[in-house]
């Protein structure tokens, strides 16, 4: 397994109310980009303003950083995170394991919601102080199809599905190493082998899909992603470009 990387923190707590609020509290003491993880998360929040539901046992945490740069950079990352995430899970279940990503991070396992990225930033006037990549792993148990909305993705877990246990710990030691491996990447050569990497690992790639844009949905054939991370999809009406990744603010 490769090595923790330099001069990132690591921090594991017993419990918290969100890996993400945490981060936000934490950053201005920060030095340098710090991983969050809590063994327990009590009030896990994930996209649009949901509830993320944590059984004991699952992994939630979060990579908090200064970004650097410029805009798009949020997106951009949110892409590495879902990489790394899959590349860090392949490392630790071997390559049969049945992974994929679902735009614009979501990994998927066995076609069913394994886990779920939310960024997050703080800042103010449109310039980000800090960005949160939360990311949270069915790696022990999944929520009953009941308890997540109507028509969302089939929860799963790793356990479940795989019958294999890792650890939160373990986790976190494959996914930092990796996520620094792709940041690197993006930071030496640019976005293209990011989205190269992406799209291999891409379910549904060309077929019809439905997206949700703001309060609209469009339905199109799934043909790729653009240099910005856009989702790419040909309908009725042409082609259309989704923007990527949502990026919520909070205070600060
Ligand atoms: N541990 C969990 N595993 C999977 N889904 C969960 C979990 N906890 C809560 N959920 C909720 O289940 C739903 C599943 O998310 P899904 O990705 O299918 O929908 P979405 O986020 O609305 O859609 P999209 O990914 O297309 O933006 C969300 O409401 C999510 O917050
Ligand atoms: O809705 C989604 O798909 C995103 C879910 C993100 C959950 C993770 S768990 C760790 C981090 N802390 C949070 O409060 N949320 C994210």
């Amino acid at each position: 397994m490769a090595d923790w990387p330099d001069g990132v923190a690591r921090h594991v707590l017993e419990r918290v109310d969100s890996t993400n609020a945490e981060a936000f509290r934490l950053a201005p003491h920060l030095s340098g980009p710090a991983w969050i993880m809590a063994r327990r998360q009590e009030a896990g929040r994930g996209r649009r303003g949901r509830p993320w539901n944590d059984p004991p046992g699952n992994f939630a945490a979060t990579l908090v950083l200064r970004p650097t740069g410029g805009p798009g950079e949020a997106a951009r990352l949110s892409f590495v995170a879902a990489l790394a995430l899959h590349d860090a899970l392949v490392a630790l279940c071997g390559p049969q394991i049945r992974l994929a990503l679902k735009w614009p991070n979501d990994v998927l396992l066995n076609g069913g919601k394994l886990s779920g990225i939310l960024l997050e930033s703080s800042g103010t006037g449109g310039s980000m102080t800090s960005l949160a990549i939360g990311i949270g792993v069915n790696l022990a148990a999944a929520p009953e199809s009941e308890q997540v909305e109507a028509g969302a993705m089939r929860p799963v877990s790793l356990l479940g599905e795989t019958g294999l246990t890792i650890t939160p710990e373990e986790l976190l030691d494959a996914l930092a190493p990796a996520f620094n491996d792709w940041a690197r990447r993006m930071e030496n050569e640019g976005f293209a082998p990011i989205r190269q990497a992406w799209l291999a690992r891409a379910a549904r790639l060309g077929e019809t899909i439905l997206a949700r844009a703001g309060n609209t949905r469009i339905e199109g054939r799934f043909d790729g992603i653009d240099e910005t991370g856009a989702l790419i999809l040909t309908t009725a009406g042409g082609r259309q470009a989704i923007p990527a990744a949502e990026i919520y603010f909070s205070e600060g």
